[in-house]
């Protein structure tokens, strides 16, 4: 088979992207760390460097899910550039000018295998929750997964239940643009090394989010590769905390959490497995609120405004109605 596959031995500088905003080095922590708990608990980011979640599928190879993952279907997204920015199909039909910049295709795990040794200079992401038509040995490795780590962090955490195992295999250079997720994440690097830059949910204001009632939704607006910073000033203040995650590290992703992943240039297939647990559910409300809840809350508030007002053109003179010139100082 053609080696498109992603090695084991490392990365340089030359296979980041570049970008204009400074980062800082996420932390990495063994699972034996006694300070590990409380990191998660306090919903900090963090690589964990070896907990095992998804070693038992360290073997996952092209060739070796070919024979072994089944005849289910597999959504694979395709692009016109080389990046992969999600939208809600659900959204489209209120935004009729909305053009995607990549498309979903149906296929059959062995038609993505011929598009990975043949791409044309075409990019293709496959992005696929593992599902009960994966044949025995994936279910075996799957079973093998490190479930009693993941559970312990779903328990003392007070996660609600996982929701899905997404299995995502890019090609080099992929990727996923800045955008935030309503879920806790355990994100096991599987194979070949991915870049990611996290921004915490403070950074709100900085990342300027698209409008709750786009297919964007949850997505930022601004280009990292070219920011317009008329339109979007304070992305001048953005920084970043970013790691490059290789075969076996595990990032704990905090819901509201920003994030951008890619796939390192030159770097062959990337293939990562993501845990995605339901948030634990609201308690006692404590004071101060935490950035996340406020941003939630900022859902909350514009989600109700545009169904009240039960026609999206009206969300945007709404708002700048309620806020500009009573809300845009301190002052008063
Ligand atoms: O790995 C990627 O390209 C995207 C993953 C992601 O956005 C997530 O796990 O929430
Ligand atoms: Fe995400």
């Amino acid at each position: 088979m053609a080696t498109v596959e992603g090695g084991t031995d490392g990365w340089d500088e030359n296979q980041l992207r570049k970008y204009t905003f400074p980062t800082t080095q996420l932390q990495r922590m063994s699972c034996k760390d006694p300070r590990l708990n409380d990191v998660i608990a306090r919903e900090e980011p963090v690589v964990i460097t070896d907990c095992n979640l998804a070693s038992s599928a360290s073997h996952w190879s092209l060739e070796y899910l070919s024979s072994n993952i089944g005849n289910g279907t597999f959504s694979v997204y395709e692009s016109d550039s080389h990046l992969f920015k999600y939208f809600d199909e659900k959204k489209i039909p209120g935004h009729k000018d909305f053009r995607p910049e990549m498309r979903r295709k149906e296929m059959k795990f062995n038609d993505f295998v011929a598009l990975m040794q043949n791409p044309e200079q075409r990019r293709f992401y496959l992005q696929q929750p593992l599902n009960d038509t994966v044949g025995p040995q994936v279910v075996k490795d799957f079973l093998q997964f490190n479930w009693d780590f993941a559970k312990e962090q779903q328990k003392r955490n007070g996660w609600g239940p996982l929701t899905s195992n997404l299995l995502l295999i890019g090609m080099a250079g992929n990727v996923t643009p800045c955008h935030y997720d309503e879920q806790e994440n355990l994100f096991a690097q599987v194979r070949g090394y991915k870049r990611v830059i996290l921004f915490p949910p403070e950074q709100f204001s900085c990342l300027y989010p698209y409008p709750v009632h786009h297919p964007h939704d949850r997505q930022c607006q601004v280009d990292f590769e070219n920011p317009d910073y008329e339109r979007f000033p304070l992305f001048k203040d953005v920084a970043g905390q970013e790691a490059v995650l290789g075969p076996g590290d595990v990032l704990f992703l905090p819901m509201y959490w920003f994030h951008h992943f890619e796939s390192l240039l030159d770097g062959g297939l990337t293939t990562s497995v993501t845990f995605w647990y339901k948030a634990p559910p609201v308690g006692k409300v404590e004071y101060p609120l935490k950035p996340q809840q406020k941003v939630a809350m900022m859902r909350n508030i514009e989600k109700m405004i545009t169904e009240a007002l039960n026609d999206q053109h009206e969300v945007a003179p709404f708002m700048r109605n309620m806020v500009l010139g009573r809300y845009t100082s301190d002052d008063l």
